[in-house]
């Protein structure tokens, strides 16, 4: 079972990720970018270069998605285990899907789902943690360039767009609440989660 979280940057991912260690001892977390990696390394160069060419970085987060799956996921899933995933495949559809807007490539979304089709493992559930891109720009500090609400916004409208084509996979929690009620909430949600696999 692979259940991911996702959201804007400041939503509380990891937050809730870190707390969810406590409550399943025995699951796979991890997260994208990889932090264990060197393809993880030089997505981290790009985050961090203002001048990163969108397109180029679109594939080093792309090439950073195919060793953590071929590395990290597809052997937990097939040891049986429960993988936890901070980040993943719907950030890249979300935020380069919005770095690409301007760009030649006519629809950006699904030309970066086209790109993952042939070889990404779809998760079973998103906890999708929903908050506006002015609190979520506040909260993260805005320290790198995805970190900014203008930005944010066109990536929230597209995993509004994410969630309308798939609603069965997403379940939404509202991120502004206190911490430790949306705490609660992802845990009552991936209970039910689980207890259907
Ligand atoms: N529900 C909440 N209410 C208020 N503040 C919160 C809440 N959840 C997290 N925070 C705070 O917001 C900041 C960002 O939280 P966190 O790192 O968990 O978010 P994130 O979604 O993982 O962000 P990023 O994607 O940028 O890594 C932290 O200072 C954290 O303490
Ligand atoms: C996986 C992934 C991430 N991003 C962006 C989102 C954040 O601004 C940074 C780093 O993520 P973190 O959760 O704050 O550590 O990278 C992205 O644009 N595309 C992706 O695929």
């Amino acid at each position: 079972m692979l259940v991911t979280l996702e959201g804007l940057d400041g939503s509380g991912k990891t937050t809730v990720w870190e707390a969810l260690h406590d409550v399943y001892p025995d699951a796979v977390f991890t997260r994208e970018p990889t932090d264990d990696s060197w393809y993880g390394d030089a997505v981290n160069r790009a985050i961090g270069d203002d001048d990163a060419d969108p397109l180029a970085t679109l594939f080093l987060f792309t090439a950073d998605h195919a060793d953590h799956l071929s590395r990290v996921v597809r052997p937990a899933l097939a040891d049986g285990d429960v993988v936890i995933s901070d980040r993943y495949s719907d950030s890249r559809y979300a935020y380069q899907g919005a770095s690409l807007r301007d760009s030649d490539i006519k629809r950006p979304m699904e030309y970066i789902m086209g790109i993952h089709a042939a070889f990404t493992r779809t998760p079973d559930k998103t906890i999708y943690l929903d908050v506006d891109p002015e609190t979520a720009a506040a909260r993260s500090g805005k320290t790198n360039k995805f970190e900014q609400a203008a930005y944010l916004a066109d990536v929230r409208a597209n995993y509004e767009r994410l969630i309308e084509a798939e609603p069965e996979r997403f379940v939404r929690v509202d991120a502004t609440q206190p911490p430790e009620d949306v705490l609660d909430e992802v845990e009552r949600a991936l209970e039910s989660i689980l207890d259907d696999a």
